[in-house]
């Protein structure tokens, strides 16, 4: 069987650790979207106490892959007892060897941005956004008994695909929550360094990956989810990369609601994320319930 006519729904199991009556897995699968096989992190809570648990994504920010999550932070007690999983993409196509691909941590390997790349060589696998909007929640359904809604949240790069997704796809997600997101990629060195790359010069197609711009976009809609962000006052990406105010007055002018804790003292770590991961876990399992 070719690769691109493999089922992408067959996993390949790596690993299994028990954690707090729950467990983790790892799981390798090819990946049609992004042609290439893909590894993701699922954390399933104990089987006999939630036969169907709730669907949470995480996704992760540059230079992260499956693993940083599940291994820094400290989210599987409390995921097992609201009966939580977990499910944990890469972040940009693997085991490939494109031109510069694996030259800076915040382009290529590790820096998928959650976008679909127009521009060659990029285009024929830099697919992230639709490998998770569509292929990846596929391939876990069809292995693992969840409920039917599901939630949404990430760190930095995976805050900005976290806040897009949900943007764009109104209805899909119960919550999204986002660490210390990239709120305006379109205006800060990280998302022009990458959008450039794989989307091209056009800054009008950048918009469609921008959290900021879609809320000025959608002013006046209805359906508007809220967005509950964290973000550490002693982080060193805020003042560059990261511009929360911006998605501050974007809310304010759209009136799009917006639940913006700034945290004294946090800086971008995953530190940063134990120390608050358990607000965001109860924020999600209560809207998923
Ligand atoms: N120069 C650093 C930059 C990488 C980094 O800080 N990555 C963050 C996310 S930044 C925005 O998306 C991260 O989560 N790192 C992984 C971790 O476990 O801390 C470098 O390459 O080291």
């Amino acid at each position: 069987m070719s690769q691109s006519s493999q089922d992408v729904t067959v996993l390949e199991e790596l690993s299994a650790n028990k954690s707090f009556g729950g467990v983790y897995k790892r799981f390798r699968h090819y990946s049609r979207v992004l042609d290439c096989p893909m590894i993701f992190g699922i954390f399933l809570p104990e089987q006999a106490a939630h036969p169907r648990p709730k669907l949470l994504w995480w996704l992760s920010g540059l230079s992260c892959t499956d693993e940083n999550f599940m291994q820094k932070a400290g989210a599987h007690r409390l995921a097992s007892q609201l009966g939580l999983a977990i499910v944990c993409p890469d972040t940009s196509p693997r085991g490939l060897d494109l031109p510069g691909e694996h030259d800076a941590y915040d382009f290529g390997s590790g820096a998928g941005f959650y976008l679909n790349a127009t521009e060659a060589p990029w285009r024929d696998h830099y697919r992230m956004y639709d490998y998770v909007l569509e292929e990846l929640p596929q391939v876990v359904r069809a292995n693992f008994e969840l409920a039917e809604r599901e939630s949404i949240f990430g760190h930095s790069m995976g805050g900005h695909g976290a806040l897009v997704l949900a943007l764009r796809n109104p209805g899909r997600y119960a919550s999204v929550s986002a660490f210390s997101p990239i709120v305006n990629p379109t205006a800060v060195p990280w998302g022009e360094k990458a959008f450039s790359g794989y989307l091209g010069e056009d800054r009008e197609s950048w918009k469609q990956y921008d959290a900021c711009e879609l809320i000025l976009a959608g002013s006046g809609k209805s359906d508007r989810l809220a967005l509950f962000v964290d973000q550490g006052e002693a982080d060193g990406f805020l003042e560059n990369q990261l511009k929360t105010e911006r998605l501050e007055q974007a809310c304010a002018v759209s009136g799009h609601p917006l639940w913006l804790r700034r945290q004294p003292g946090y800086d971008h770590s995953y530190f940063f994320i134990a120390s608050f991961v358990d607000d965001h876990l109860r924020y999600h399992a209560e809207r998923l319930d």
